[in-house]
This record gives structure tokens, C-alpha cells and sequence, in this order.
């Protein structure tokens, strides 16, 4: 079994399915944003009821369990932890029929179809494979391990066993940024001003040229220093697994399975005698924009015609971000092109709103005047779209079992109705966050600690 995964690899895998990515239905693609049951399926079918059991009874376990009685078509039919006491506790408060005081018991219940990882990270891998080689489906916690060739062996293992294996990135599946991924793009010539003068309806930036992200929360606000597992080593404590996998995945959106060209990392890593890991992390990266052949073409017109008008290289891009346990930062993600920007506004891990500000070609935003911009007033007004997407709200079910605890967990539906819509068409990975995203973002971790730790 291969360790690094390769471009060969993944296509196999989907000639394997018998599905390409580029061919699936949209409302496959795009998670819950239509209601309407899989394309795949037909419409006399039952939709799939999918049984979930949950492995581990923590605070996300709690926030994913909630979520999931909002949805009709999902059912708990079992939780597991490390004691059977705790089992039963966490089974009660959400009414679910079967408690298990051991991971290989919850694991090999044959009413369970698909095990949801919410243990600590450094066990992911572990608790994974043992679901796995129990012949189910697996929806592992971010991040899916702490090593890019663990990641890819679950893979692996998913495609073997024709499961599903997953990443919980959640943010991927949240509506704020399926909108912002649908308004960027356009190619290397995405300054040509096709639709001037025309009511622009549906914006989009161009190519990602610039992106800024960053997740800081204050760590005293959520767990004792050092022992909690924010800053633990043992127990996967770091900024690095538990922040920085949001601003990694924020980076790659637009580049998709394209890793960095170039990664910097500078961290904080506490002076203690406990063996605790980063608590900040501050970033770039360079990436390439896949639109190499146009933009060579367009480098060499420019100098058969002018050398002096030669543009700025076109086909990179450049991110910067911060994370950290510091203090609570202001946890906006933006994705600058060409012909705007695009603000993922906070909290960008899950969002609930974008806001698209667009420059008109040519004209400087940012409150220029006419005559800084060289061009009319009325053309370099940048024009604003901002979106909602409300979350589903609570039921009084929910709230009468404790409601939830980290924000916008109701967010969970997305990506909870996006794995069974993929499962009942049998698909086994998710488009929205590929397994060469998922593990390309695990070795691009590695990478920024192997230079933090130098
Ligand atoms: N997608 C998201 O929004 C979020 C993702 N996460 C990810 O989910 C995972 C769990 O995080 P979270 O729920 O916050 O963590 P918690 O500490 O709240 O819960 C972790 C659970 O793991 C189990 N566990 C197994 N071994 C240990 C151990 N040695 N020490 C402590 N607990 C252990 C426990 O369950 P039991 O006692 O039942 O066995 C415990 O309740 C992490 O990987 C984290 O990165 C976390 C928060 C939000
Ligand atoms: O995954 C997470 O880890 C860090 C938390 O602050 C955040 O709420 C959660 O989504």
C-alpha cells in the first residue's frame, strides 16, 4: 500500500466507484443546499436512513449528536466510550438506545452503519482502522490524524473496503462557502472586462490571487494551561491540530489539490518542563494558479507586442494567516482577485455569511476618488453583495438536551446530509474536501512544525 498519495492513485479510485468527480450530481456536490433526494436515486426509492454511532461522549460528540436530530433521515443508534457509565450518561441525555463501555463494542455494532470519530486526534487513526475493518463507514473528527501517511492508509483502507472514509472539514460544507467557492475562479485573463456596463448578477473575483485567515481564540477562555488538550502534547495539544487544519483548509480552496509552492512558518512554543505544543502559529504560502498555459501565452503576447506593458506574473498567489491560542482574533477569511474580494465573515470556520466586494477593473477600491483611479467616478465605485445563510435553528428537543457548545454547531447538518447523500449514491469520499486535500493539508502541518521545532 502506497504511503503519498498520487494523482494516479485517486484517479483509479474513481474509475473504481465508477463515478469522476467532475460528474457528479450537483446536489451531491453541494451538500444540503437543495432538499430534494440524490439525482442517483430514483425518486420511488426510500431515501437512505443512515445509523450512526457515536465513538467517544466529548463536547463535539455532544454539538454532532444535536445536530443530527435535526435531520430527518439520520438516526443514533449507539454511542461508545471509554466507560460504560459515561456510555450510558451521554445515551440518555440523547435518547439513544444503546450504550457501549468499550470502542471495539460500539465499533462492532451490526446496528451501526457509520461511525462517527470524535476521540482525540491522536487516536484517530487507531479508532478509524478499527471501525473501518469492522465493515463501516467512517466520518473522522479534523484533524484525521497527525501524520499524511496515517490519512492516506484510512483512505486506502475506505477504498479497499468500498467505505466511506471522511475528514470532518466541516467548514467545506457550510452554504457561506460553497457561495464563496462558486464566486471565485475565472483564469489568468479574469481582468478582461466582459460584462462592463451590464448589472452584474452573479460577481465573481477572478482567479485567488491574495488570501488573508486567521483563527486565534484566547485559551483561557476554554481550557486550564497546561493539562487541557488544547496544549498537551499526549493528548494532540498544539494550536497546529486544532487551529491551524481551518486556515490550511481556507488556503487550499481555491487550489483544491494543488499543495503550496513555497510554506514559512514562525511559532510560539511555551518554554515548560510539561511536554506542551505551539500555542501560536504565524504563516505564508505561495501558490500557483492552475492556468499556466494561458498565462504563458499571455506573457509572450505581451512581449511580442510591448515589452515595457508586460504584466506581473499572473499565475500565483500568496496567503498569510495566523492562529493560535493567544487571544480571540477576528476569524475572517479573504480571497482577493482581480475584480474583487470576498470576505468569509466570522466565525469563517463556520460561517453563516460571505460579503463579495467588487473593483471594477482597472480603478482603485478602497475609497480612491475618480482621479486616483484614472477613471470615472461611477466606474470605480466598488459594488457590494453580502449573503446569509441563516442557521437551521434548534428544536426544543435540542435545547432541552443542552443545546450546544462550541459555535454554530447546528452547522453540522451540512456536512452530516452531505456524507449520506454521497453513501447512498455510493460514493466513498467526499468531492467537497478530496483525500488529496485532506492529506495534502496533513503534510503541509508537518511541514510548518518540522520548521517550527528546528
Ligand atoms: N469539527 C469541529 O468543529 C470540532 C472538532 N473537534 C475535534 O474533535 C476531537 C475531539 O475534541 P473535543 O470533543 O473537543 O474533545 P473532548 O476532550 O471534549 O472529548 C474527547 C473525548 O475523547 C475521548 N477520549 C479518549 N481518550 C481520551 C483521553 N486520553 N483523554 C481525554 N479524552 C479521551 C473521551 O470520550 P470518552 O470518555 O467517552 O471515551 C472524551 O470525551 C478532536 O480531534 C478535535 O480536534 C473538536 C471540537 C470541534
Ligand atoms: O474544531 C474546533 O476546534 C477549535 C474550536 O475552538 C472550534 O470551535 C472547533 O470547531
Amino acid at each position: 500500500m502506497s504511503s503519498t498519495p498520487s494523482k494516479i492513485m485517486i484517479d483509479e479510485y474513481d474509475a473504481k466507484l465508477g463515478y469522476h468527480r467532475s460528474v457528479l450530481p450537483l446536489d451531491i456536490r453541494l451538500g444540503i443546499t437543495t432538499t430534494s433526494s440524490p439525482s442517483s436515486s430514483s425518486s420511488l426509492e426510500q431515501p437512505l436512513l443512515l445509523r450512526w454511532g457515536l465513538l467517544a461522549t466529548g463536547k463535539v460528540a455532544h454539538d454532532f449528536a444535536q445536530a443530527l436530530k435535526f435531520l430527518p433521515h439520520h438516526t443514533i443508534t449507539a454511542v461508545g466510550s471509554r466507560t460504560i457509565e459515561r456510555a450510558e450518561w451521554f445515551a440518555r441525555r440523547h435518547d439513544i438506545p444503546t450504550a457501549h463501555g468499550t470502542y471495539e463494542e460500539l465499533t462492532s455494532d451490526p446496528n451501526v452503519d457509520i461511525v462517527y470519530i470524535a476521540s482525540l486526534h491522536p487516536d484517530h487513526k487507531d479508532h478509524a482502522v478499527m471501525a473501518l475493518n469492522s465493515g463501516k463507514h467512517v466520518l473522522v473528527e479534523k484533524p484525521m490524524t497527525m501524520r499524511a501517511e496515517d490519512a492516506q492508509l484510512l483512505y486506502d483502507l475506505g477504498m479497499e473496503k468500498q467505505l466511506f472514509v471522511g475528514e470532518g472539514m466541516w467548514t467545506r460544507f457550510f452554504p457561506a462557502v460553497e457561495w464563496t467557492r462558486s464566486r471565485i475562479g475565472g483564469g489568468c485573463n479574469d481582468d478582461d472586462d466582459d460584462d462592463e456596463g451590464e448589472a452584474v448578477v452573479e460577481p465573481k473575483i477572478g482567479n485567488v490571487r491574495v488570501i488573508q485567515a486567521d483563527f486565534s481564540i484566547d485559551g483561557e477562555d476554554v481550557g486550564p494551561y497546561p493539562t487541557d488538550s488544547l496544549y498537551a502534547k499526549e493528548l494532540g495539544g498544539g494550536s497546529a491540530w486544532t487551529m491551524l487544519p481551518y486556515v490550511v483548509g481556507a488556503f487550499s480552496l481555491p487550489f483544491g489539490s494543488r499543495e503550496p509552492d513555497r510554506i514559512t512558518a514562525n511559532g510560539i512554543i511555551p518554554d515548560d518542563d510539561y511536554d506542551v505544543g505551539d500555542v501560536a502559529i504565524g504563516m505564508t504560502m505561495t501558490f500557483t494558479i492552475d492556468d499556466n498555459e494561458s498565462h504563458q501565452q499571455q506573457q509572450s503576447a505581451s512581449r511580442a507586442n510591448n515589452i515595457d506593458s508586460r504584466p506581473p506574473p499572473r499565475n500565483k498567489a500568496i496567503a498569510s494567516g495566523v492562529v493560535g491560542y493567544l487571544a480571540e482574533s477576528s476569524e475572517v477569511t479573504m480571497y482577493a482577485g482581480k475584480r474583487g474580494r470576498i470576505i468569509v465573515n466570522a466565525p469563517a470556520h463556520c460561517p453563516t455569511s460571505a460579503t463579495l466586494i467588487r473593483k471594477p477593473v482597472g480603478s482603485r477600491g478602497n475609497g480612491a476618488t475618480s482621479s486616483d483611479s484614472g477613471g470615472d467616478s461611477s466606474s470605480s465605485n466598488p459594488t457590494t453583495m453580502h449573503v446569509e445563510f441563516p442557521l437551521p435553528l434548534p428544536s426544543k428537543a435540542i435545547l432541552d438536551s443542552g443545546g450546544v457548545q462550541l459555535p454554530n454547531s447546528m452547522g453540522f447538518v451540512y456536512e452530516a446530509e452531505a456524507v449520506r447523500r454521497l453513501i447512498s449514491a455510493k460514493y466513498y469520499t467526499f468531492p467537497q474536501w478530496t483525500p488529496e486535500e485532506s492529506v495534502g493539508s496533513i503534510r503541509t502541518i508537518e511541514q510548518m512544525l518540522n520548521q517550527i521545532n528546528q
